[in-house]
């Protein structure tokens, strides 16, 4: 049964053991490490979930999405990993087995792949609670190659494109702040300069996007 997160923003819970296959049993075992959207809205099934994150690698937003949260016209943007020595991602892994496995890899591949532009890699994922415990890990990454790739542009243009695209998912905004709520929940060891940068961007420029009384009044 898939398991859905007891809060959208919170981690999700892992689910209540049904005496999982450990993974010696189960080679088919596999880890999907999420750190955008897929921390908040897995939206498959799967046996077990870690809070942790990912060495080497920052996130930015510098993906284009034309289908979950932004049109053709007005392309939102959304996160992919960027390869840094210096960089550390936090985010939630999820383990899947036996037939979980096959049925979570064919739906990431049309939500992820077909619809956003991202390739699989393999990542080492230190869980929060068992750094010393590394796991492999498949992540969806947006390269410079796909093209839907937008790549660097200022935090506050960034903020400016999220507050102006919706797509098929929702707002751009509530990404944004779902992903910000996750790394709040991190607590203070996860900092995200560049997530943070673009959510005060956010914050100041959010005035100026309120319809006025005069606005509303025509609704
Ligand atoms: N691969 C990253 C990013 C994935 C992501 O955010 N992809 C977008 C655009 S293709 C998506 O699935 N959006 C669904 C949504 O916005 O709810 C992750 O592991 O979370």
């Amino acid at each position: 049964m898939k398991q859905e997160p007891a809060a959208q923003n919170s981690p999700p819970a892992s689910p209540p053991s049904s005496q999982p296959l450990s993974e010696d049993d189960d080679p088919q075992a596999l880890w999907i490490f999420g750190y955008g959207s897929l921390v908040w809205r897995p939206d498959f099934a799967y046996s077990d979930s870690r809070v942790g994150f990912v060495r080497g690698y920052s996130r930015r937003f510098w993906q284009g999405d034309t289908f979950h949260r932004g049109s053709d016209k007005m392309p939102g943007r959304v996160v992919t990993l960027l390869e840094d020595r210096e960089g550390c991602t936090w985010g939630v892994a999820y383990q899947v087995q036996g037939e979980q496995v096959s049925k979570a890899l064919k739906y990431l591949n049309v939500r992820e792949a077909v619809l956003g532009g991202y390739d699989t890699k393999e990542v080492t994922f230190y869980p929060q609670d068992t750094p010393d415990q590394p796991l492999k890990a498949l992540a969806y990454v947006a390269t410079p190659q796909n093209p839907g790739y937008l790549g660097p542009a200022p935090e506050e243009a960034i903020a400016t494109q999220i507050l102006a695209c919706r797509g098929f998912s929702g707002h751009n905004l509530e990404y944004l702040l779902r992903l910000a709520d996750f790394m709040q929940l991190c607590g203070p060891q996860a900092q995200d300069e560049h997530l943070a940068a673009i959510v005060d961007a956010v914050g100041t420029m959010l005035p100026c996007f309120c319809p006025t009384e005069q606005a509303l009044a025509l609704v």
